[in-house]
Parts: C-alpha cells; sequence; structure tokens
C-alpha cells in the first residue's frame, strides 16, 4: 500500500508560534568571515539599520579584538540605540571581555571550543581548564556588569563528547548565562542529532536559561537543523543574510523564515518587515560583490518562477497550489513562463486572454503546439509570445 502523506492542513507536526524564538542575525560577525565579507564602518551602520528596520531581535558584532577601527565601530553601532539588542562574539578570556563590557553592547556572546580538535589544535584547555575559565570570566561580568545579556557557546558541539558538554553547560547554566549556545562549526550534524542533543541540554540547564543554535552548512543542513533545534526547544536561531560565512556559511535568514512562515505566517508577519527581504539580499550581495543565487530562497530570480503546463493551469486558479509562501508576503513577484516546450493549453488560453484573444478549441490546441515545437529550438519571451498570439488568432 502506498503512503499517505499528509498535506500541510493535516500535518501531525505542531505548530510551531513564532513568538517562542528570536533572531540573532550575526552578518556583522559570522558574515564578516566570508571570503568576500569586509564591512566598512558605513557598510555596519547600513546593515544594522536594515536589520533594525527589518525586526531582528538581536544583532551579532565581531570581537573588538580584530582590530581599533572594530572597537570603534561597534561604539559607533550601540551609540545607534537601535531597537535590536546589540552583541559582541568573544573569547572567554579576561582581556577580550574586559575590552567588550566598554563598548556600550548589550551583551556578550562567549565562546570555548570543547571538542577535541578545538582542545588540541586551537587553545590547549582540558574541560576543567574550560570550566574554571568560564567561572572566573563570567564571575567578572557578572560582578561589575550585571546588565548584560550573556551567553556561553560550546563551540563544535557536535563533535564534542556528550559528558563534557553536559558538565560545561550545567556550570555555565549555574554561573547565570542568559543562553547556552550549541554550535555546528563544521556543518556535520544531522536534523536528528540536533533535536536529541537540544533535547538534552534542555534538562540540564536552568528553565529560565535560553538555548541558541548555529548551524553551518557544509552538508545542506543549516536550515533543517535549525528548524529541528527549534522543535526540540531552542529559543534563538543564528543566521546570516543570503548565509554569508566560513566556507559556504550559516543558516540563511531568508530560508530559516521561509521555513518558519509555513507553521506560523501570521506570528512572522506580526514579528518582522518580511517584504523588507529583498532589500536586505540584495545590500548584502552589492556589498559582497556576488550575485544572489538563482534559487536562493524566496529572492533568487527563479524561486517564483512556474513553468510547466500542469503548474501553470492550477496556479492561474489558484497560486497556492504550487507555492508554499505567497510570494507577496516576503516583498517578491511570481513570473509565469508561458512560451516554452513544456506549456500547455490553459497557460496560452490565459496569456490570449490577458491580450483581448480568444480561441476556440482547436485553434488553441494547434497554436500551443505551434509555440511547444518553436520553443523547442529557441528561448521564446514575452514579447515573442505576444506577437504569436496575435498573428496566430488572425490567420
Ligand atoms: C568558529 C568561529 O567562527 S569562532 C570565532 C572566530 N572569530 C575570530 O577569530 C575573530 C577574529 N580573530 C582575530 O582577530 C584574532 O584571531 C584574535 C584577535 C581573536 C586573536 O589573535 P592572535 O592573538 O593573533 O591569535 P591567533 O588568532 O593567531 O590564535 C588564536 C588564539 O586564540 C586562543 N583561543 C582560541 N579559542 C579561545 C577561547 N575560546 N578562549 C580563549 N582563547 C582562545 C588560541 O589559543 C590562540 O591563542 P594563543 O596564541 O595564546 O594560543
Ligand atoms: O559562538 C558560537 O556559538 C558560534 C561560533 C561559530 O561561528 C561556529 O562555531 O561556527
Ligand atoms: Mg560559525
Amino acid at each position: 500500500m502506498t503512503q499517505q502523506i499528509p498535506s500541510p492542513a493535516q500535518s501531525s507536526v505542531p505548530p510551531i508560534p513564532a513568538r517562542s524564538w528570536a533572531i540573532i542575525d550575526s552578518t556583522l560577525r559570522e558574515g564578516e568571515q566570508f571570503a568576500r565579507g569586509n564591512f566598512k564602518s558605513d557598510d555596519k551602520i547600513e546593515v544594522a539599520r536594515a536589520l533594525d528596520a527589518f525586526g531582528a531581535e538581536y544583532i551579532e558584532l565581531t570581537t573588538p579584538m580584530v582590530s581599533p577601527q572594530t572597537a570603534c565601530d561597534i561604539r559607533k553601532l550601540a551609540d545607534l540605540n537601535l531597537n535590536a539588542k546589540l552583541l559582541t562574539h568573544v573569547r572567554c578570556h579576561m582581556e577580550d571581555v574586559q575590552r567588550a563590557v566598554d563598548t556600550g553592547v548589550d551583551g556578550l556572546d562567549l565562546l570555548f571550543g570543547t571538542s577535541s580538535f578545538l582542545r588540541e589544535f586551537s587553545h590547549g584547555k582540558n574541560i576543567g581548564q574550560i570550566i574554571e575559565s568560564a567561572q572566573t570570566v563570567i564571575g567578572w561580568i557578572k560582578a561589575h556588569h550585571p546588565e548584560l545579556e550573556l551567553r556561553f557557546s560550546a563551540e563544535d558541539t557536535f563533535r564534542s563528547e556528550e559528558a563534557d558538554l553536559m558538565a560545561v553547560y550545567r556550570a555555565v547554566s549555574d554561573l547565570g548565562v542568559h543562553r547556552v549556545g550549541l554550535a555546528d562549526t563544521v556543518g556535520v550534524a544531522t536534523p536528528r542529532q540536533v533535536y536529541a542533543l537540544v533535547r538534552e541540554v534542555r534538562n540540564v540547564i536552568h528553565e529560565e536559561c535560553g538555548i541558541e543554535f548555529h548551524g553551518h552548512n557544509d552538508t545542506g543542513c543549516a536550515v533543517s537543523n535549525a528548524y529541528e533545534a527549534i522543535e526540540a526547544g531552542a529559543t534563538h536561531i543564528d543566521t546570516t543574510i543570503l548565509g554569508i560565512g566560513e566556507r559556504n556559511g550559516i543558516t540563511p535568514l531568508g530560508g530559516f523564515l521561509a521555513r518558519m512562515f509555513t507553521f506560523d505566517p501570521q506570528g512572522l508577519v506580526d514579528k518582522y518587515n518580511l517584504e523588507l527581504l529583498p532589500e536586505l539580499d540584495n545590500m548584502i550581495a552589492r556589498m559582497v560583490g556576488l550575485p544572489i543565487p538563482w534559487n536562493n530562497y524566496l529572492t533568487g530570480e527563479f524561486a517564483y518562477n512556474h513553468k510547466a503546463g500542469m503548474h501553470l493551469k492550477a496556479i492561474y486558479l489558484n497560486p497556492g497550489a504550487y507555492e508554499a509562501i505567497p510570494p507577496g508576503a516576503f516583498g517578491v513577484g511570481r513570473r509565469i513562463q508561458a512560451a516554452s516546450k513544456v506549456t500547455g493549453k490553459h497557460a496560452i488560453a490565459y496569456k490570449a486572454r490577458e491580450l483581448g484573444l480568444h480561441y476556440g478549441e482547436d485553434a488553441l490546441r494547434r497554436v500551443t503546439d505551434h509555440i511547444k515545437m518553436l520553443a523547442e529550438n529557441d528561448d521564446l519571451d514575452d514579447a515573442h509570445l505576444e506577437a504569436l498570439l496575435r498573428e496566430w488568432v488572425s490567420a
């Protein structure tokens, strides 16, 4: 017997309310680690303002340890008094933290690698020493800057030992961090692993402590892993505009929102100015000097291109037949490509009607077959199609 696939309306997946999670957009931190990401002061201000207008809850910035100019830029961004909270991403190290607390940000995202790779080849500390450093650093921040929002992340979480992770997360939660972070640093985690680990972490941290997920896209799972993290109880997801970041990047803002829109469209509309997404994607494409990929979620040139005759017949009657998300919700339009060899008579009839032309059944079949035949060898655009339809109606 063939398996019954439930339609979205009957899906057994429980709805995930958009109010249960927040975005930490890291375009100005992870995005600076992208091959072509080298934002100047004015770029950073433009990006931060655009993310704020969009409604991103948090904006993560690079560590002030990078350079005096970077530290100065962080202060400038803090002076903008945006609605979005500003975070700076720093090593769990007193020098970094002391420099970061003077920048005027709302919070610090601390990190320490816990996998054997990073313990051996990055910082050389064992788990006991990592916990001791966390105690010193977090203790100092709590004593001197209790107003700061604090997150502690175990970098390379998904290649770390489970017992080590639980010891670290329990310790930092006891120290009063607001969030713990799980980072799929090399993009190796599967959705099921993400779900399982987030559930496990939930059991060892305090109830009021949030869970953040940061997922790289090396194996193409960045969006699904972010979704699974939320399903398992994560409260914060790291994104970047267009997904830019180290190597091939992280969870893209647009792709993540596309995923979440299908569960709670109204919740997303209430939280974000979704129609600004094309502006965000175009802004970053311009700044990094690359085009938006043709198949990009929502804003790619062909993300809403409809071509096959069977699709077009239904699309004209109800676009929802072949679209999971209405493009207008994200400020983009659809493209109907009626003149191709895979077209059909319904699409041609609709196009003709748009032009005020009416074909009988036989004539419609003939003109459709003629268009299909021509399209075998030539790309036909709308102007060409219009000319053909006008010519054939009077022929
Ligand atoms: C997966 C990620 O994306 S993690 C975030 C990556 N972000 C960055 O690297 C920010 C940009 N980085 C920089 O500007 C520089 O690397 C700096 C300013 C942070 C450090 O520069 P340098 O002192 O020249 O050191 P370098 O980058 O060569 O090496 C990294 C240092 O950080 C140390 N380190 C790595 N992780 C941590 C950590 N979580 N806590 C404390 N120290 C750490 C390493 O041990 C090494 O220090 P060492 O020379 O004493 O062994
Ligand atoms: O701080 C974090 O949680 C993430 C750091 C990072 O960029 C990564 O691990 O890929
Ligand atoms: Mg990363």
